[in-house]
């Protein structure tokens, strides 16, 4: 467990162990809810692809930010958070100190070499009490954490395949995003990084 400031923790290969229950769930999301790069409202398309699980996903369009219980591309509802996403979920937020952690929605981002996402704050949900967990699997990627002020600086640290990291707490807006994706091939994922975040939006 190492410590990156209060609230916040990063447990290295917490999610090792259950990966191929994980990347199986992954993988059915991902046939229900395609994975899709979305539009931010200042009119870019996002180099990750994203997809969604639980009662509700975060989308982008013209229009904002926002969470959604249906996918816009289909109508439908979000599949459901698959039981290995969300027992994950919870105890690794239980041993981040976060003991009541219920997620209701999991973005999937899907990130392919050169595919990056800025620092910002993850700040779209009703209330910001629940932590954020966050699991990596696939590529390694350089995650960039810096502090509660867009300007303060940020520190870079290797997330790898398994990883898991949670903030919360006086943590839980730290500004933090991923460096461009270096080339690569994993074993299990192929050329991409897959991150899992779970968050209590609704
Ligand atoms: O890919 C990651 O590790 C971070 C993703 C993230 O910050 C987000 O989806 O809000
Ligand atoms: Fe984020």
């Amino acid at each position: 467990m190492v410590p990156l400031g209060p609230g916040a923790v990063l447990l290295t290969a917490r999610a090792l162990d259950g990966v191929p229950a994980l990347l199986e769930a992954l993988h059915a999301v991902a046939e229900a809810a395609p994975f899709r790069r979305m539009t931010v409202p200042g009119g870019h398309t996002m180099s990750v692809a994203m997809t969604s699980c639980g009662a509700a996903g975060w989308i982008t369009d013209r229009r904002g930010y926002r969470y959604s219980a249906t996918d816009p591309d289909s109508g439908r509802p979000w599949p459901a958070m698959p039981e290995p996403f969300r027992d994950l979920a919870r105890a690794a937020a239980a041993e981040a100190g976060f003991p009541d952690f219920q997620p209701d929605t999991c973005l999937i981002n899907r990130y392919e070499p050169g595919a990056r996402m800025g620092l910002h704050q993850d700040r779209d949900e009703r209330d910001t009490d629940a932590p954020i967990v966050s699991v990596s699997l696939g590529l390694a990627a350089t995650f960039l954490w810096g502090g509660l002020l867009r300007n303060d600086p940020a520190r870079r640290l290797p997330l790898r395949h398994g990883d898991v990291v949670v903030w919360g707490g006086p943590s839980r807006l730290q500004f933090h995003g991923i460096a461009p994706l270096r080339e690569g091939e994993h074993p299990l994922t192929g050329r991409c990084r897959y991150n899992l975040t779970f968050r209590r939006a609704l």
